[in-house]
């Protein structure tokens, strides 16, 4: 949109609104998938396919195309952002750019949820899920990293991963801890403002809690915040816009095509030789020189490896595909973020709920709430058995009042439709609660041998045989509920108001744990953060690739993306995912002597 009459952008995104609060999404994917004919064409060749323009995809396209010596080729097969996917606030709202997944029905969780399926929402869009995520920047634990080496990844421990993530990163805010932060690089890190009027309280319980205010991204992770958002002055920085916009056009070595869709991977003998692909209704074949970069994301990634033949040999005969390469590991090992989405205090506070037009005439200034993706704006991260010892195993993250609570975002059942209808937007608040180590794993596997279907996500929340996860998702909202003491949330008169259907009748107290341990698996759901279906490790019965992200037993074929995370962060995974592609970058520089 290129306009500077206010009216105009008004309409525009009041249409647009419309258009997507209205968009069905897809089930399958036929709008992509259909051939006029069956002929194949077959093309010529570049050094590099990237498969998929995502968080990863961007950076390596980005990357690699500094070397203008090298061909390269990126595939994408949703299209391009929009001045309205640009507004935050407006993320959850994205259904045209969303592949239109949910996971299967589930047993430990996701109960409150339309015939126990979670949504499952995942980027289809040149930027890939940070085209249409919630922008927190939120990198991890040290421990995490280190936590990868110790486990075999040589080369991934915090002190090797950390210039990654200052390459990466362009801090715009002050106060934050020198030394850990990077400027320069391509995603912008911001504070949003002006705050909510119920941030000050917030902050100042969590003090008379012991938690200090702190910058996350820091020395320190334990404590409470203000979001850093990847957002620049009011608009979503996401990784196209940060590393392919400012070099489209310019790059003669670097061909994008969007509303593609990459089929299969072609292997012959173990090496990687190019894709196979559809774009506008015809079927191609291109060639790979060097290598193919598959960054699919977590659930694609698997789901092409798999449809090439690369997988467990038993599943991948029983659906008839001939087997090229037995990989026990992929599509398992699926890690997540489970979020608890049910915690909804009343206050003696009445927030302002602005009109549209206010709201867009403050976005125009750099004002929220629409620089935050459904109003986020503060995070905490406890531990707990001992609330500040690091690292974290809980989140809590801070949606104030005025909400806004698309009625689809979490795929809720009627009873639980209901229970959230019956929030007020001006004066309640809600705290998620977020795990942020959990045991149990999940897994992505075909429904079919076609690349038509869906696979089948099938994600096992609180499923760890010990019953570890539960106990701490209960930990960590118990703990919070005990916020409710401090002096800081009794002069607003906090007060719990959620209702869990299906779990009342176990409610002997307000903290009984049978109580909330059914609450828990109703009203959980993803924060978004798929991981380890790709993993990274040495052994090929456990892991996908190697350190240096090449699929076991392959030549010519990495994947790169969230999918390879060794486990999962005590953060968010966009960042890492940019410093995961940012780091094999320069590996693949070294390696073919581009540096
Ligand atoms: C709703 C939502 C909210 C989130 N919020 C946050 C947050 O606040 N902070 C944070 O750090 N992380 C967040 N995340 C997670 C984060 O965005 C992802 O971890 C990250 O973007 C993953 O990057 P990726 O490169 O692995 O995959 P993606 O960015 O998903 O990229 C994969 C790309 O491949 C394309 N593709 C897939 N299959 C094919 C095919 N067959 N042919 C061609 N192209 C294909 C896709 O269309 C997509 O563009 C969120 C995610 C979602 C969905």
């Amino acid at each position: 949109l290129q306009t500077d009459s206010f009216e105009e952008f008004y309409n525009y995104v009041e249409s647009k609104s419309n258009y997507e609060n209205q968009y069905v999404l897809p089930k399958n994917n036929r709008d992509l998938f259909e051939t006029s004919d069956a002929t194949i064409h077959v093309l010529g060749s570049y050094d590099f396919i990237i498969v998929g323009g995502g968080s990863a995809g961007s950076v390596l396209a980005s990357r690699l195309s500094e070397i203008k010596k090298w061909k390269i080729l990126l595939l994408e097969a949703g299209g391009d952002e929009t001045a309205f996917s640009d507004i935050p606030g407006y993320g959850p709202n994205l259904r045209s750019m969303n592949w239109g997944y949910s996971t299967i029905p589930q047993k430990t969780c996701c109960l409150g949820m339309q015939n126990q399926q979670c949504d499952y929402t995942r980027g289809k869009v040149l930027g890939g899920s940070s085209g249409t995520n919630a922008l927190v920047y939120a990198r991890g634990s040290y421990a995490d990293f280190d936590g990868w080496q110790a486990l075999g990844n040589s080369g991934w421990s915090y002190q090797d991963v950390l210039p990654y993530f200052k390459k990466s990163e362009h801090i715009d805010i002050s106060g934050y801890d020198v030394g850990y932060h990077g400027v320069g690089g391509p995603l912008h890190v911001n504070y949003t403002v002006p705050q909510s009027i119920i941030a000050d309280t917030f902050i100042e319980a969590c003090r008379q809690k012991g938690l200090e205010e702190v910058d996350y991204n820091g020395r320190n992770q334990m404590g409470v915040s203000k979001i850093q958002f990847n957002i620049n002055f009011n608009k979503r920085v996401s990784a196209s816009r940060a590393l392919i916009d400012p070099i489209k056009g310019s790059r003669k070595n670097l061909n994008i095509k969007l509303n593609t869709l990459v089929v299969k991977i072609l292997v012959k003998d173990t090496v990687a030789y190019g894709v196979e692909y559809i774009e506008a209704g015809k079927r191609y074949i291109v060639k790979a020189k060097k290598e193919v970069l598959l960054s699919a994301g977590s659930i694609n990634s698997p789901q092409l490896l798999l449809l090439s033949g690369l997988g467990p040999k038993a599943e991948l005969s029983k659906l008839g595909i001939r087997v090229k390469n037995n990989l026990p590991a992929v599509g398992k090992h699926l890690k997540d973020h489970p979020f608890y989405i049910n915690l909804f205090f009343r206050t003696n506070l009445t927030a302002m709920n602005p009109t549209l037009r206010e709201n867009l005439h403050r976005y125009l200034m750099g004002e929220a709430p629409l620089t935050r993706y459904n109003g986020l704006e503060l995070i905490a991260f406890i531990n707990t058995t001992n609330h500040t010892q690091s690292p974290p195993d809980i989140e809590y993250i801070l949606t104030p009042p005025p909400l806004n609570l698309p009625p689809h975002i979490y795929n809720t059942n009627d009873d639980y439709s209901h229970v959230f209808q019956g929030y007020n937007t001006t004066t309640d608040f809600t705290t998620g609660v977020i795990l942020l180590k959990p045991k149990s794993e999940g897994s992505v596997s075909l429904r079919t041998n076609s690349m038509l279907e869906f696979p089948l996500i099938d994600v096992r929340y609180f499923s760890d045989p010990e019953g570890r996860d539960i106990e701490t998702m209960y930990q960590g909202i118990k703990y919070f509920l005990s916020f409710t003491e401090t002096p800081a949330f009794k002069k607003i008169n906090a007060t719990l108001i959620s209702t869990h259907p299906g779990c009342e009748e176990l409610k002997k107290n307000p903290v009984d744990r049978d109580y909330w341990y059914c609450a828990i698996r109703h009203a959980t759901s993803t924060a978004y953060h798929p991981v380890g279906t790709t993993r990274m490790g040495n052994s090929l019965q456990n892991s996908v690739v190697n350190n240096e992200c090449i699929v076991h037993n392959m030549k010519k074929l990495r994947v790169v993306d969230a999918g390879v995370l060794p486990d999962i962060v005590r953060g968010h995974t966009n960042a890492v995912t940019n410093m995961i592609a940012e780091k094999i970058s320069d590996v693949i520089k070294t390696h073919y002597g581009g540096k």
